[in-house]
């Protein structure tokens, strides 16, 4: 997401100092609990305990199953910084991190390094969701609805809404909030209008669930009675009536999942945000409610303070479970196959070359490179790739291909009053015992004040383009240290850099360049080969030369005008300072050399049905043509969604360990 970093190397090396001998002594891993003695069988073996591989292996270890997880980094706990929110950036280029980097880019990254951009991944017990910067955004409902249009069947947002709802529990006041469509899509008298905003007459299904005067219809076409229950759950323009009469609003978020969910706000200058999208008619949401149009505060996965991810909140909580077994430092190499059906995966440990079998199923994931890269050194990926690299062919599928991001600009705001977080407010004893001892201030929170969702076509039955993100951190030195940038652009940025400013990130959304992951040999250790291909598509710079012209907006609203918010100019020497300043041109040169990846990579295994040549794994996650091997991670999102990709994730996880659950019993 954000991916700036918040600290000098200076002031970070003497916070981390400072951190690691003030916090209490460091929790420890319970003796033997990732060194049980291996089997040769296990019922389920997954791979990765990353956002997604977390959830599988806990939930499939609920019952009596044997479940084998593998990890290739180490404990979540080995660094205590990936507890303490603020300081998630500074996990990027950690240990902890895979240090991926992208190939040469062509059509992008111009003002970078060797046009080449780094692509942060979580190599340790919860994967890159214990490095990510915890905000949770669930995505726009038409996404999901146009996984399962173009056939990811059993997709649509009503299939995955529950598995939303199931991973978290929210603990904040969603009171603020107005009910609206999509509280009316569900329930309604007689009509049925969708989360579109078209009404459409209910169909018999819907009429069975959707009652007039007191009376339910079954599919049927009998009538009956409606009871209690019915009466509670089946309402009257848009409230849903009690079993004790009282009317209350219909329930969007989940009470009782194992990720505590709260709201995050840096600054003040989150209210100077929200005026100023109110006045261009951006009303304060919950982003992940019945619709994204609006501002909304962002949502964290934080616990008392400290990160919420399933690593913490999902796997350590199972870990007593005896029929549960993680191993960490534990690199699979590749799947081993019987003609079409995976049997074992080979794994290194201590440099010991195993093997473990599967019983019912081996699931994958490894994440949007991981898994990608053990399925083409396993043989199965696109027969003239496998060819050229000499890898016997299992299975010709489009691994790897269809790559998808989104591509993020930060921008400097320059303000008359000194409302930011500067490196000196984060260095202040003051903040940093607040947080030591209470878990709270601005150590307990991300960096963001807020964002807004927009489509640029102001069309409100399609998903937004551009995801605004306002951040409570000024544009300083340390900040700037963050980005893969020239060392030149660098140095002539530096000089404008302001502790009376702000950050502002466009964020460009259903991004159409596709890119690739191939591998360049053999080697299992071997980094593959990235190319995302970014800004290979014109039209994703048109569209984000249309956000850029939204922003500037915000500089015309009374509210940014009354703490003299500016937008300062990023062009340096010989990249887009010869263009005429404003004009589209300009921006658009601007796009190609500033803009960076936004750490929502996916879709490098996508799902699509049974005949679509496009997908790696159907909709049921199984890789097609292969028996027992699913993929579950962000690699298999049919498109990428419209905002973060964690929750996404989740998502994906939480409805495919069901999935897997009804294969078996
Ligand atoms: C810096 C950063 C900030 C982000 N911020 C946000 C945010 O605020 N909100 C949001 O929604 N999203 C954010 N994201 C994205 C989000 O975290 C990811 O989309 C999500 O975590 C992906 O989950 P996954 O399960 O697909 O993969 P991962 O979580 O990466 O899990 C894959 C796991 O597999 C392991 N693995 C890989 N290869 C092997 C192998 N060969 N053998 C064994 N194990 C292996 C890895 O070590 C890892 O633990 C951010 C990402 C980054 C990098």
């Amino acid at each position: 997401m954000y991916n700036q970093i918040l600290i000098t190397d200076e002031v970070g090396s003497l916070l981390v100092i400072f951190l690691t001998t003030t916090l209490p002594p460091n929790e420890k891993d319970p003796p033997g609990v990732f060194d049980r003695p291996l089997e040769n069988w296990y019922d389920y073996i997954v791979v990765g305990a990353g956002s997604a591989g977390g959830i599988v292996a806990t939930r499939l270890s609920e019952g009596y199953d044997k479940v084998l997880l593998l990890e290739a980094g180490g404990s979540d706990i080995e660094n205590d910084l990936t507890k303490i929110p603020l300081l998630w950036s500074a996990l990027t280029n950690s240990n902890l991190d895979w240090k991926y980097k992208t190939v040469e880019q062509t059509h992008a990254l111009f003002a970078h390094k060797d046009e080449v951009t780094n692509w942060p991944r979580g190599k340790c017990l919860g994967g890159t969701g214990r490095i990510n910067a915890m905000g949770l955004i669930r995505g726009n409902p038409i996404d999901f609805d146009t996984w399962a249009k173009e056939g990811a069947v059993g997709w649509s947002y009503k299939d995955v809404f529950p598995y939303f709802k199931k991973m978290e529990s929210i603990a904040f006041n969603l009171s603020a909030y107005s009910e609206g469509k999509k509280q009316r899509q569900y329930h309604t008298g007689g009509k049925v209008r969708t989360s579109y905003g078209r009404k459409k007459k209910a169909g018999k299904k819907q009429r069975q669930y959707h009652t007039k005067g007191g009376k339910v219809r079954t599919s049927y076409g009998r009538k009956k009675k409606a009871g209690k229950k019915q009466r509670q759950y089946h309402t009257k323009g848009g409230k849903v009536r009690t079993s004790y009469g009282r009317k209350k609003k219909a329930d969007l978020r989940g009470r009782n999942g194992p990720l505590t969910i709260v709201e995050s706000r840096m600054t003040m200058l989150e209210y100077f945000h929200e005026q100023a999208a109110q006045e261009l008619g951006y009303n304060r949401i919950d982003c992940n409610g019945e619709t994204q149009r609006g501002f909304c505060r962002i949502q964290v996965n934080v616990k008392k303070g400290e990160r919420c991810d399933t690593a913490s909140c999902y796997l350590r909580p199972a870990l007593e479970r005896t029929n549960l077994q993680v191993h960490l430092n534990s690199y699979v190499s590749k799947i081993l196959f019987e003609g079409k059906v995976a049997r074992a995966v080979e794994f290194s440990k201590d440099g010991v070359l195993y093997k473990v079998y599967a019983r019912k199923e081996i699931i994958l994931s490894a994440g949007v490179v991981g898994s990608p890269k053990i399925l083409l050194s396993s043989g199965i990926g696109p027969k003239h790739h496998l060819n050229d690299i000499r890898i016997p062919v299992v299975a010709d599928l489009p691994v790897g291909e269809n790559l998808q991001d989104q591509m993020a600009m930060h921008f400097q705001v320059a303000i008359n009053m000194s409302l930011s977080t500067t490196s000196q407010k984060i260095t202040d004893t003051e903040n940093i015992l607040q947080y030591l001892f209470y878990r709270e201030g601005i150590y307990a929170q991300i960096g963001v004040d807020g964002m807004i969702f927009i489509n640029l076509d102001q069309n409100k039955d399609a998903p937004p383009d551009i995801q605004l993100i306002f951040l409570g951190l000024a544009y300083e030195k340390g900040f700037l240290d963050g980005f893969s940038y020239k060392e030149e652009v660098k140095e002539e940025l530096a000089n404008r850099t302001d502790p009376n400013s702000f950050v502002i990130i466009v964020n460009l959304l259903n991004a159409k360049s596709r890119g690739t992951i191939t591998l360049s040999t053999t080697c299992p250790s071997c980094k593959p080969i990235i190319d995302p291909m970014y800004l290979s598509d014109s039209d994703d710079v048109e569209r984000f030369v249309k956000g850029i012209r939204f922003l500037q907006k915000l500089q015309e609203t009374k509210s940014w005008k009354s703490i003299g918010a500016t937008l300062i100019r990023h062009d340096t020497q010989g990249h887009c300072s010869e263009e005429e300043y404003d004009k589209d041109e300009y921006w658009r040169c601007m796009v190609r050399h500033f803009a960076n990846q936004a750490n929502h990579q996916t879709s490098s295994c996508r799902m699509g049905s049974y005949s679509d040549t496009t997908a790696v794994v159907d909709p049921q996650l199984r890789v097609r043509g292969i028996k027992s091997l699913r993929v579950v991670d962000a690699s298999v999102m049919r498109n990428n969604p419209s905002g973060n990709t964690n929750a996404p994730t989740m998502m994906i996880a939480e409805k495919a360990a069901d999935l897997i659950k009804h294969c078996y019993y």
